[in-house]
């Protein structure tokens, strides 16, 4: 039984960017809330993901960009060290005292240790020297504890023991020859990082046939043929046979289906993650779940009919983007807080409208792909009337004066029926803050003839909107 302190109307089981947020909505609602968190408060996004993955790439753009200007010149190699320096401090040295001040701050509760579910609204945390304390819910337990990455079952991959993005983010010897299974967003933004960093010999095995599959395939084109131009190399349909590292740490040797073999001194793998559902008691509830918790449009678990377990972020399978993650938490903390104080949990803010559109999502490649809605192939699989324009980005003046060779390409999917946007992706360098222009005119569902008198400035890459418009006859 626990303790009259340890009675909150919310316990949060982790504490990454959305378990956080979730607990700072409830609480902002008047509830009280306990946050649980057995590694650092701020999560793998702050410390091993979204955070230090940019500190790593940015000096490749930014050094990409004054390529593009005559008269700038950029004065060496990037200076790997000093990269690594300033990557530590965008991630406090793995320090988390900031996150348990802003949780205590809001005011919450903050509890270190393992957190496990222990019946119906009830949870155990298990910490080193402090031994088993339980807390309990009045109203709410709300599971988001993130993510794993999944290594695929090739001979060999585990006992050579790859670098996932944790090692990879936290690296402190860039490896000089690097191999990557992958193709997704971790692989392509890592082996580019770390090729700028170092790893001379950089090779990239892509199972399909393409990098990026989710996007426009324009896009994985375009990052494809950066990454050759820059010296990585990258092989499409290509499958690992077998890994072999006879000695700890040691090189590691990769065999592919077409008898290649590749020797290399790190292996890192970006082949998707897996929700972190293991050990977190969902047996004491009678749930048997093995893959995302799966939730209705307020957060709610589906599979328990008595709705007290909520869960958001990447545990929940829905979109596994940070910024999606904490829309979901701002959407639970709120409906449970609603749903706390008896005032209607049915108004437009306390349901999830925006994953099910696509997400917006920008990966940070050179060029970067900055992308939301619904790509051509899944709009007309979705059913929906389709018509698409496409534009090069380098041939509208505010391209021109962004240097030499800056180059790029857009696409809008319409829906012919209601004249409203359904996807956008631009690919080219430095795109991502246009990218929420999209995001208003696909979420607000703007008329494209409303939209064609939104006048972009001149010159400006966003001027891209303009030609677009134009190309669909507006
Ligand atoms: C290399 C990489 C780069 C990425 N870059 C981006 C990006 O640029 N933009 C973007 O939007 N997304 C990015 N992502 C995705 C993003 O990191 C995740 O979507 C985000 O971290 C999800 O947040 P979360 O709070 O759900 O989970 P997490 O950040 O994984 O946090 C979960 C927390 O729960 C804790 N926990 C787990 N189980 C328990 C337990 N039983 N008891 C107590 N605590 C527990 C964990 O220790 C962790 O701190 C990236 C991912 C990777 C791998
Ligand atoms: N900038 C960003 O927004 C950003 C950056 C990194 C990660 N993320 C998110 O984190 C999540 C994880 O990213 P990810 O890239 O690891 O996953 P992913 O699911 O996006 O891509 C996984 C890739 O691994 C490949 N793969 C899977 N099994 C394989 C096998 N057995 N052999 C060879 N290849 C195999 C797949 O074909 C795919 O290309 C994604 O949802 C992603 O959107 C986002």
């Amino acid at each position: 039984m626990a303790d009259e302190d340890d009675i909150f109307d919310v316990v949060v089981i982790g504490a990454g960017p959305v378990g956080v947020t979730a607990a700072a909505r409830a609480v902002r609602g008047g509830l009280t809330a306990a946050v649980v968190e057995e590694r650092l408060a701020g999560g793998e996004c702050e410390y091993y993901a979204c955070v230090p993955s940019k500190a790593l790439l940015w000096p490749m753009e930014l050094a990409a960009e004054v390529e593009r200007m005559p008269g700038l010149h950029l004065r060496g190699p990037i200076d790997t060290a000093e990269v690594l320096a300033r990557r530590d401090e965008t991630v406090s040295h793995r320090d988390d005292g900031h996150v348990v001040n802003s949780i205590e701050k809001f005011p919450a509760t903050f509890v270190r240790g393992h957190g496990r579910l222990a019946g119906p609204l009830q949870a155990e945390v298990v910490s080193a020297g402090n031994g088993i304390r339980t807390l309990r819910a009045r109203h709410a337990v709300v599971v988001a504890t993130g993510s794993k990455p999944a290594i695929p079952a090739l001979p060999g991959l585990a006992e050579a023991r790859p670098w996932t993005n944790r090692e990879a983010t936290s690296v402190q010897q860039v490896p000089k020859r690097l191999v990557v299974i992958g193709a997704g967003p971790v692989a392509c933004e890592m082996s580019q990082a770390l090729h700028s960093l170092g790893a001379q010999e950089t090779t990239v095995l892509v199972r399909g046939e393409r990098l990026l599959a989710r996007a426009e395939p324009f896009a994985g084109d375009m990052v494809a043929r950066s990454f050759r131009e820059s010296g990585i190399d990258v092989r499409f349909g290509r499958s690992v046979v077998r890994v072999e590292r006879p000695v700890p740490g040691g090189p590691v040797t990769v065999h592919t289906d077409d008898g290649a073999r590749i020797d290399a001194d790190e292996i890192l793998v970006g082949a998707g993650r897996w929700p972190a559902v293991d050990d977190i008691g969902l047996e004491t509830i009678g749930l048997r779940v093995d893959g995302p918790l799966e939730v209705d449009a307020s957060m709610r678990t589906t599979a328990l009919t008595d709705g007290w377990l909520y869960a958001v972020g990447d545990v929940n399978g829905r979109n596994l983007l940070t910024h999606m993650g904490k829309y979901q938490a701002r959407v639970c903390g709120d409906v449970i807080a609603a749903r706390a104080n008896g005032t209607p949990d049915d108004a437009p803010g306390l349901r999830d409208t925006a994953d099910d559109r696509g997400a917006p999502q920008v990966v940070f490649t050179e060029p970067q792909v900055s992308m939301v809605g619904r790509t051509e192939a899944r709009a007309r699989a979705d059913g929906f009337t389709v018509r698409t324009v496409e534009y090069d980005i380098g041939d509208v003046t505010g391209a021109a004066v962004r240097g030499v060779g800056y180059t790029g390409r857009a696409k809008l999917v319409v829906d012919e029926d209601r004249r409203v946007l359904l996807g956008a992706t631009f690919v080219a360098p430095d795109m991502a803050d246009m990218l929420h222009s999209a995001t208003i005119a696909v979420n607000a569902e703007v008329p494209l003839d409303r939209l064609w008198h939104a006048v972009p400035p001149f010159p400006t890459v966003s001027e891209i909107w303009l030609r677009l418009l134009e190309q669909y006859g507006l």
